[in-house]
């Protein structure tokens, strides 16, 4: 079985769908899909955008193998022998749309739009929503992470033994890395994306030694010039910190130096000020602390506010889990599909406004001020212009309508980049380092009200007032007196 090869990484009725479409002869038909979500995860004001390299890497290895065409002709839906080799032709032919990773972004924002027949569409919805929530929810806790720790302050990811198995570590790893850590323990996260890793010891190189001095000293005999010792495996500050102390001056009769010391347990704050005040007094002031045990950003601003003195932050748990939000309610959705040879207007309706879908394909543009800073953004027809003829644009929810403003002087910037056209890569995919950058870059066009932690600020994701009457006409079309579409 090649793991690789995601393609019934889908859901049961994808395939069904599929194959009533291919039995009634639908299947060929246009359509076009929306990803989004409509909620932020950890009371953020923003998101961050993760998840399209897998995606891109999904997409290309697209195809059922010769085992799993085995495995379909055999389930209960009894697909026939025609579609198994429909399927056995199966790839991606489709046109896809994203916006890039790390890119700041907002509920009910188009983050990936599917422009493909519906065998194809329906089929790599599951995969699609898989990567794109699970990656942008990691992304996300991590720059709430890196907002608490500040920029001086250096993130090491170490959650694998609590992730939601292997290839939640690997890739939530860069998820996290793309948004604001510096570097990870884990060696596969490493090696496939070119992530620096780093690492200390655990609390067993201690322990299968006769003392906690002997322990220190072969570590750091090992690794002079870049040993980190955890100092709390019996009493971080009667014992684990002398016995540093002391390696660290044997180190230095050898011209080397101690890296830094780890706490993993007890008062974070109450350990580091003291351990920081006993490794100045020892001379040792370029002994970094490092503090783990089951951080987050809530803990970190507290330690902070304590003056906990840590240059280095190991995180695990509660970044690979999404710990206090498990999982992003990103959703695909129909908003285009043909209808006679022609693309019409898709709409789900609900009695809550949150949840009826917007029709049409779109553009997303993001609106920038005269001083370049993101005021809202703009969701078009797809191939409506915006006006920038010197008239204001006017920003509003389009579900509390109350809250709007205009906007006089400004710039736009769209958001959605095509990655396949026509079944065909042709986004040129940035390294890791180049996504890390274009988000630090993403968060510099935002006014920090809307970029803080706790309660931030809402930040507008508007229509054109075409697209407004358009859906309101939509609406309207199925409201329940009339009958044409029921
Ligand atoms: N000064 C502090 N203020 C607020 N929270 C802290 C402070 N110091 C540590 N913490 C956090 O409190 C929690 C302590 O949890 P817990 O009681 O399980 O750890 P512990 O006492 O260190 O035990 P263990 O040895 O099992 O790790 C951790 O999440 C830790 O990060
Ligand atoms: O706390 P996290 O944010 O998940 O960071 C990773 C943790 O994993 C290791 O210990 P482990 O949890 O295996 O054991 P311990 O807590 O008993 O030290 C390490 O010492 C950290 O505490
Ligand atoms: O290197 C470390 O200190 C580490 C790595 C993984 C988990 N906990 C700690």
């Amino acid at each position: 079985m090649d793991m690789d090869n995601l393609t019934l990484n889908t859901d049961n009725y994808q395939l069904a769908m599929a194959y009533a479409h291919y039995v009634n002869g639908t299947y060929q038909k246009k359509t076009v899909f929306e990803l989004y979500f409509r909620t932020l995860p950890f009371g953020s004001g923003y998101a961050v955008a993760a998840g399209l390299e897998r995606v891109v890497r999904y997409i290309e290895n697209l195809h059922f193998s010769e085992e799993m065409i085995a495995y379909l002709a055999q389930q209960p839906e009894r697909y026939s022998a025609e579609f198994l080799e429909e399927l056995r032709n199966f790839r991606f032919t489709g046109t896809i749309r994203a916006v890039p990773e790390g890119t700041v972004v907002f509920p009910n924002l188009p983050l990936l739009q599917v422009e493909a027949r519906v065998l194809e569409a329906q089929i790599v919805e599951t995969a699609l929503l898989n990567a794109i929530n699970f990656q942008t929810l990691i992304a996300t806790k991590a720059a709430r992470i890196r907002r608490e720790v500040g920029a001086d302050g250096y993130l090491i990811e170490m959650g694998t033994r609590r992730a939601h198995e292997a290839d939640a570590a690997v890739w939530g790893t860069r998820a996290a890395y793309l948004a604001g850590f510096d570097s990870t323990s884990n060696m596969q996260a490493g090696m496939q994306f070119n992530i620096p890793t780093k690492g200390t010891h655990s609390h067993s190189w201690v322990q299968t030694h006769v003392n906690e001095r002997e322990a220190f000293e072969r570590f750091a005999n090992v690794f002079p010039d870049s040993t980190t010792l955890l100092v709390d495996t019996y009493h971080a500050l009667e014992s684990g910190l002398p016995n540093a102390i002391q390696v660290a001056k044997e180190l230095e009769k050898q011209g080397k130096r101690l890296f830094s010391i780890r706490l993993d347990s007890g008062d974070i704050a109450y350990q580091s000020k003291t351990a920081r005040n006993m490794l100045d007094e020892a001379g040792l002031s370029y002994v970094k602390i490092a503090a783990s045990n089951d951080l987050d950003e809530q803990t970190i601003l507290h330690l902070k506010a304590q003056g906990a003195k840590v240059d280095i932050w190991g995180v695990g748990t509660k970044l690979i889990t999404g710990y206090d939000h498990p999982a992003l309610g990103g959703v695909y959705k129909l908003v285009e599909s043909e209808i006679d040879g022609k693309m019409e207007p898709c709409i789900k309706i609900s009695d809550n406004p949150e949840k009826i879908t917007t029709p049409y394909q779109k553009n997303v543009y993001r609106i920038l001020n005269a001083q370049g800073k993101a005021e809202g953004d703009y969701l078009t027809l797809r191939g409506e212009q915006v006006a920038s003829n010197g008239e204001p644009i006017k920003l509003f929810d389009p579900v509390h309508t109350h809250s709007h403003k205009r906007v006089a002087d400004y710039t736009v910037r769209p958001l959605l980049e095509t990655i396949f056209e026509d079944g065909r890569l042709v986004y040129a995919r940035p390294d890791i380092e180049a996504i890390k950058a274009y988000h630090q870059e993403q968060l510099q066009l935002f006014d920090p009200e809307y970029l803080r932690n706790l309660n931030p600020a809402i930040y507008l994701v508007s229509f054109s007032p075409l697209l407004w009457r358009r859906k309101r006409e939509l609406i309207e079309a199925y409201s329940p007196q009339q009958s044409s579409y029921r």
